[in-house]
């Protein structure tokens, strides 16, 4: 089926572009089996203190402009009443931490899921689309991906994070064990792009380690 995402997200700058990517990137993600059901959520930074976010509990492979609100980066939504994702300080983490930061996408995948139970961090190392990855220009890179314990306090979890970027701010990815995966981008067709290099290699790496 072919993917109606726009190529690039330079020219965005309403809201309302903003929820139509992420509305297709939803698609992509839930036809890929990478969200089912309603795992996963998407955000995308409106300006310096305000980004737009999916409601919780959507299904993200059938998001609407309305499974979309607005909120601060201490997560409180803004003019309206429904509830943002269970997950949004995760996404305030990484919007207050760099603010180069432009989307922020989180994947429920067979391959992130079962990995991030296994290992304590995911080393990525030949991969030609390691090139997606910030700063890497050759296969010959080796990236590690860090794997925290899944935690529902999030703001305890959000502290966690915080604490590792802070420490290694070359992180370009993290995942959660038995949970999911969370990448970002300059705009939502670069993290976009990261999260299929990402799910791609980790395809890999769970075919690598079948016994
Ligand atoms: C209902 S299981 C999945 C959730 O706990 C969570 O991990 C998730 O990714 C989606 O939560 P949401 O509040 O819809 O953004
Ligand atoms: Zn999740």
């Amino acid at each position: 089926m072919q993917s109606t995402l726009p190529h690039n997200a330079r020219s965005m700058n309403t809201p309302t572009d903003y929820a139509e990517a992420l509305i297709a990137a939803g698609r992509l993600f839930h036809q890929r089996g990478w969200v089912p059901a309603t795992g996963g959520n998407f955000s995308a930074r409106l300006d310096a203190t305000r980004m737009l976010i999916t409601a919780s509990g959507c299904h993200k492979g059938e998001l609407a402009r309305e499974d979309f609100l607005v909120a601060g980066f201490d997560g409180v939504p803004i003019g309206s009443a429904r509830k943002a994702s269970y997950e949004t300080l995760l996404h305030c983490q990484l919007y207050r931490h760099d603010p180069a930061i432009g989307a922020v996408l989180h994947t429920h995948s067979i391959a992130n899921t079962v990995l991030s139970r296994r290992l304590p961090a995911i080393e990525l190392a030949g991969y030609e689309l390691l090139k997606l990855l910030p700063g890497i220009r050759t296969h010959e890179a080796r990236v590690s991906i860090p794997v925290f314990a899944n935690d529902q306090d999030i703001p305890r979890l959000a502290t966690r994070v915080d604490a590792h970027m802070k420490q290694h701010p070359e992180t370009p990815a993290y995942l959660i064990a038995g949970h999911g995966l969370y990448a970002w981008g300059a705009d939502v067709a670069q993290a976009r792009w990261r999260v299929e290099a990402i799910e791609f290699m980790l395809d890999c790496e769970l075919h690598s380690h079948r016994p």
